[in-house]
Parts: C-alpha cells; sequence; structure tokens
C-alpha cells in the first residue's frame, strides 16, 4: 500500500487566513502514517511550528508546484495563475464546475498537466450531503453582524476576529431595545449558526425552514425586525422578497443579512439587489425610508479563522484517513471527469490513476 503524502499549501489570497487541517488534526494523520508536508504561511491563522511539532515536514511557501508527483495537495482557495500545467491531485473548491470565469481555463490547466480537481464542495455523502462546508460560522457570523448593524455597532471594515471577541459585543446593554428575528433555512448549517449568534445576542429567532416556506406569508416575514436568510436552494421557489416588498408601508424589517448570496442565480430567493457587500463596506441601504439595511458578504467564514479551520478541519478529518479512490473521493473524480467532458477535454488526456 502506497503511503498518502498531503501536502498543504499556503494560500495565495493574503486575506485567507484559514486552513483546511489545523495542527492537532495535523498530528492526528501523521500520527496514522500519513507523510504531511505544510507550507509556511504568514497569514495562516495556526504558526507553522504549531505543524512542526505535530509531526509534519515544513516547506517554503509555494514550493507544492515541485512536490512530488505523487503528493495529494491540499487548500482552500484559489491556484496561482502559474504553472500553466498542473501536474498534481489537488483538493480544494476550485469554483469550476458552473461555468464561473476562468473555469474552463483551470481544468485545461488540470488536463494538460495530467492533475487532477478534486472539488470540496463535491466531496458528499451517499446521499449527496456535503461532507465539509463553514455554513454554521458562516450563519453565525451572518447574524451577528446583523445584529451589531441592528443595534447601530458594526464597525467597517470588518476584520478577523475570535468568537470571545464577537460574543462581547453580542452581549445585549442594559436597557437594549429588544428586537424579533427570523432565520429562513433555519434547519441548516448556516441557519443553526445564525439562530445561535442570535441567542447570544439575547433574541430567539423565529425559525423558517422548507415546512414554514412552502406556503410563504410574506406579511409574517415582513414583520420581523431582522431576517438572516441562510437557505440553500437547489430548486427554484417564489422570492422570500420582491421590491413591492420593501415599499410595503407595513413593512418592520430593517435589517436583512444575506448568508445564501445567490446574486444572479435563479435560484435566488432574495432578487432585491444585484451585488455582494464586502469587508471594506458591509452595509447597503436598500430603502432610506423607512430604512432597510443589507449585509451580503460571500466570505463570511474567513472573518472567524481560528472557528472555522477547526470545525471544517474535524469534519475532513475523517475523510483524508481514508483517502482512496472509492467513496466520496470518488465521486470527486466522477466530477472531475464530467466537467472536462462537458469541455470537450478528450477522455485520453485525463489520468487514469
Ligand atoms: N456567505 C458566505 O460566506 C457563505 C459561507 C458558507 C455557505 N454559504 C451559503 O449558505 C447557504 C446555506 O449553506 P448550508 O451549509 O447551511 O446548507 P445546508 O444544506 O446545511 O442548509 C440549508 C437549509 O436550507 C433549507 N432550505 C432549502 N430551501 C429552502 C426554502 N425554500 N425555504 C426554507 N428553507 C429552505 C434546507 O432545508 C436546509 O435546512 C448555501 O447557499 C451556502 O452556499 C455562504
Amino acid at each position: 500500500m502506497t503511503v498518502l503524502h498531503l501536502w498543504l499549501r499556503h494560500e495565495v489570497r493574503s486575506t485567507e487566513r484559514r486552513t483546511p487541517i489545523v495542527p492537532s488534526d495535523a498530528r492526528r494523520l501523521v500520527e496514522s502514517g500519513v507523510t504531511l508536508t505544510v507550507e509556511e504561511s504568514p497569514q495562516r491563522i495556526f504558526p507553522v511550528e504549531e505543524y512542526e511539532a505535530a509531526g509534519c515536514r515544513i516547506a517554503p511557501a509555494g514550493s507544492w508546484v515541485s512536490a512530488p508527483v505523487d503528493a495529494v495537495i491540499l487548500g482552500l482557495k484559489e491556484l496561482p495563475d502559474e504553472p500553466a500545467e498542473l501536474t498534481h491531485r489537488h483538493i480544494y473548491f476550485g469554483h469550476a464546475y458552473k461555468q464561473q470565469p476562468g473555469a474552463g481555463d483551470l481544468l485545461w490547466r488540470f488536463a494538460a498537466g495530467r492533475g487532477r480537481l478534486l472539488d470540496l464542495e463535491y466531496l458528499v455523502d451517499d446521499n449527496g450531503r456535503r461532507l465539509a462546508a463553514f455554513g454554521f460560522w458562516a450563519g453565525y457570523l451572518g447574524a451577528a453582524l446583523a445584529v451589531l448593524q441592528h443595534r447601530g455597532k458594526l464597525v467597517a471594515p470588518l476584520t478577523p476576529t475570535s468568537k470571545e471577541e464577537l460574543d462581547a459585543l453580542l452581549q445585549p446593554a442594559a436597557g437594549e431595545a429588544e428586537f424579533t428575528a427570523l432565520v429562513t433555512g433555519a434547519l441548516g448549517r448556516s441557519g443553526r449558526g445564525a439562530r445561535l449568534a442570535l441567542l447570544t445576542a439575547g433574541v430567539e429567532a423565529t425559525p423558517w425552514d422548507l415546512a414554514e416556506t412552502r406556503d410563504l406569508d410574506r406579511e409574517a416575514l415582513l414583520a420581523h425586525d431582522v431576517m438572516v436568510n441562510a437557505v440553500l436552494a437547489t430548486t427554484p421557489v417564489p422570492p422570500f422578497l420582491r421590491e413591492q416588498d420593501l415599499d410595503d408601508p407595513a413593512r418592520r424589517l430593517r435589517t436583512l443579512c444575506d448568508v445564501t448570496v445567490d446574486v444572479g442565480s435563479p435560484l435566488n430567493v432574495l432578487p432585491i439587489y444585484d451585488r455582494t457587500t464586502e469587508w471594506t463596506d458591509p452595509v447597503r441601504r436598500l430603502r432610506k425610508e423607512p430604512p432597510l439595511d443589507l449585509i451580503a458578504i460571500d466570505n463570511l467564514p474567513s472573518l472567524l479563522p481560528r472557528e472555522s479551520s477547526t470545525d471544517f478541519s474535524s469534519a475532513l478529518l475523517p475523510q483524508l484517513m481514508e483517502f482512496e479512490t472509492g467513496g466520496p473521493w470518488g465521486r470527486c473524480v466522477d466530477r472531475f471527469r464530467q466537467a472536462c467532458r462537458e469541455l470537450g477535454i478528450a477522455e485520453g488526456k485525463l489520468r487514469n490513476v
């Protein structure tokens, strides 16, 4: 049996402090016989010394390009533009199967080098459910930002923080005005995170999931002060909010955080805005009188890098322990092949191990 060689790479995006494997889980991989090389990375939330102490080999940032060809390169976000030919197997979020900008170029780079993308978004169990995802902390952050904005306490630009710091800000001050909140997609990962953050802020949210939105009661929706949307839409449903709802004189809704951020998608349940908001400028006013503020940030978990990495790593660890061609990883390979075929890349060009 060949020994698995994992290579944890440095993330090229300078604001990305998260990592898919934290030092305590790195130790467990090493103890199970995996060879684990970890690249130095100035911004990673865990110092490289912690990986070294866990028995990992240390390598310079970006050195994966010359890693042994059988090494499996592990990361989270985009690869650098070079090299043109990708020779390794890469585990990360490639965002390459839904005709995203640059998706075709990326798949051709894999074909040119006979490498392979094992996309974390498609690492699923037998029922198609994601095995490792950042949803919980996305929801927690989204709801926390909504609370802070609603209470007039949100400070921009946003910067990565810790749960302790965030929770301290969420504690209601004496005499703080009470408000009501609605979480849609309440039973999912993000929805559960959102409800917990709201509880920390002293608010028990109204939880709506599929059953409660089947026969949508927009009047009831608009009667909440704060809404956090965390649905994962897979089939089109009537929008939760339309332009005309924002002008409803009975609207109590003042603060909306869209964790889902399906802007531009036919599945979007909130087609009332057309671009995301950013860490530098997290809030956009959609209506002046009465006000309605929107938060729609698509990289929320990066604001809690330690907690979100730890959570993600604990879900990924058992999958890495059973890294093999079948099961969930086999499904990742099948999805990669399908995407390549759709692009017209000949089967013979793809690595067949
Ligand atoms: N903004 C960010 O930074 C960020 C980060 C991670 C995930 N996300 C997004 O958050 C969304 C939720 O992710 P998740 O991991 O929580 O998914 P999930 O599958 O764990 O949960 C989604 C929930 O939505 C519910 N749902 C689906 N359609 C619904 C409808 N019409 N009405 C009510 N409920 C409905 C489902 O029943 C489920 O409970 C996804 O779109 C994901 O891409 C955003």
